[in-house]
Formats: C-alpha cells, structure tokens, sequence
C-alpha cells in the first residue's frame, strides 16, 4: 500500500484496489493471451446485452472482484442454469480463472478485466441482474484508507439500479468492523430490504476462499451479509 497516494489521487477517482501486476505464471500468461478473446468481454463505454455475451436467456449473476477465481468457478460449474459475469483487475487472478473456465469446460462464465465501478455505470443495463456477489473485497484496514473501500453507498446505489426487484446482493468479509460498515451501508438503502435478522447463515452456494480459510486460522469470524432489492 502506498501511502503517498492521498496527495497522487487528489484530481483521480478514489478506488478500491492498488492495480499490481504481481508475478503471471506462464499458465496465467498464456490464458490471457488465449483464453480471453473466447470467455474475456472487452471493456467498453456503451451497454452490453448479456443475454447476446452468454448467447441465451438466463439468470445473470455479477460477482465483483474474483481473485483467483476458484468461487467463481465453483459456484458457476454447480448452477449451470445461471450465467456468471466475473470482473476483477488483477492479471494473475483472471487468467487462473480462464484457466478454470477452460479446465471445467465452463460456458456459463464470461470475465471482464476492469475497474467493476466502471464496468457498471458503462456496461450494466438497468434492472438486469438477479444476484451480486462481493466475497471478501479488501478491508482497508487503515482509518484514512476507509475512503477506499468497495462497499459504500454511491456503489450500493448503483447496484440498486443495476438489479431487478426481486434480485439479491450478497457481501461476505472476515474483518468485523467492514462488516459492521457493510450492515449499516445495506441498511441504510431504501431499495434493499435484509433477507436476515441482522447476519446472515452463509448460503449453501459460497464455498470457503482461501482467504476465508486463511481467516479462519487466524481466528477471525466470518460475516455473510444477504439483502434483497424491493
Ligand atoms: C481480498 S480479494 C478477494 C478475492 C476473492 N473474492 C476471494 O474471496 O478470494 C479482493 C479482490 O477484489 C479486487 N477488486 C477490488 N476492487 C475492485 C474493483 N473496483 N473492480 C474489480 N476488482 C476489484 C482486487 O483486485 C482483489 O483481487
């Protein structure tokens, strides 16, 4: 994390993620080069007709910042009777998911290599998605790196508008006070209504991250956070 970045991004947008190349394997390398002409959607600024990209109507799910991508792949391969738009900025991580879409023979899986804030005001029709996922989205530790958290209300009320009624958005983090932020962000949102009483019981789709996993060793709790959008 850089800590000159509050003077840097003064005049820039505030985002969610340090854009780090990190090291590709040459798997990762290769299913860039390979893989995302056939699974990949370019970014772009105009809408994009999901049921044309998936060639079929179906359930569309949106999942914001896939990691490595195993959930997704997961949780795609178990639900063939939904479609599965995955974005994530990280070269690495898209590529091990293209990787897994190709491995599981996955038809159902398209990913977008971008800024998902971007993706969603410029891409994202109205009304058009059943369920979004938000597994793990970085905490932000840091009290002057709150700013820079995913899960606020301009981004909720954006996927508001993104969503149909009847539609869920569906957050999970091991870090209690993100949790608590998410909660109260939800909450706050008059469009969105709590599938719980306070938490949710982790739905049976999400299989554990390995950040969960790592989480878990380390002793922190784990938070599901399901709301429905009215
Ligand atoms: C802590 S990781 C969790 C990854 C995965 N969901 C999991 O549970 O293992 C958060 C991921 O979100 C991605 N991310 C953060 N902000 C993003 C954004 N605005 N658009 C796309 N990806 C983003 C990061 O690159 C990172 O890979």
């Amino acid at each position: 994390m850089n800590d000159t970045d509050d003077a840097t991004t003064r005049h820039r947008p505030i985002r969610s993620f340090v854009l780090r190349q990190g090291r590709m394997s040459n798997a990762q390398t290769r299913a860039l080069d390979t893989l995302m002409p056939r699974w990949g959607i370019a970014y772009q600024e105009t809408r994009l007709d999901l049921d044309t990209a998936f060639g079929r109507t179906a359930p569309k799910i949106l999942e914001i910042g896939f990691g490595m991508g195993d959930s997704t792949a997961t949780i795609a391969s178990a639900h063939p009777q939904n479609d599965y738009l995955g974005i994530e900025v990280h070269g690495p991580g898209v590529g091990s998911l293209l990787n897994q879409i190709e491995a599981l023979s996955l038809t159902n899986l398209r990913v977008i290599q971008h800024d998902a804030v971007e993706v969603l005001k410029h891409m994202i029709a109205p009304a058009s998605l059943d369920g979004v996922h938000i597994f793990f989205p970085d905490p932000w530790h840091k009290t002057k790196h709150h700013k820079r958290r995913l899960i606020q209300p301009e981004l909720v009320a954006l996927l508001c508008e993104k969503l149909k009624p009847g539609s869920y958005l569906h957050a999970a983090t091991d870090w209690q006070e993100y949790a608590e932020h998410i909660l109260a962000v939800l909450a706050a949102e008059s469009r969105l209504t709590n599938t719980a009483a306070g938490y949710a019981p982790k739905p049976d789709y999400r299989p554990l991250t390995k950040f969960e996993q790592r989480g878990i060793k380390l002793g922190h709790g784990v938070w599901d956070i399901v709301f429905r959008k009215i």
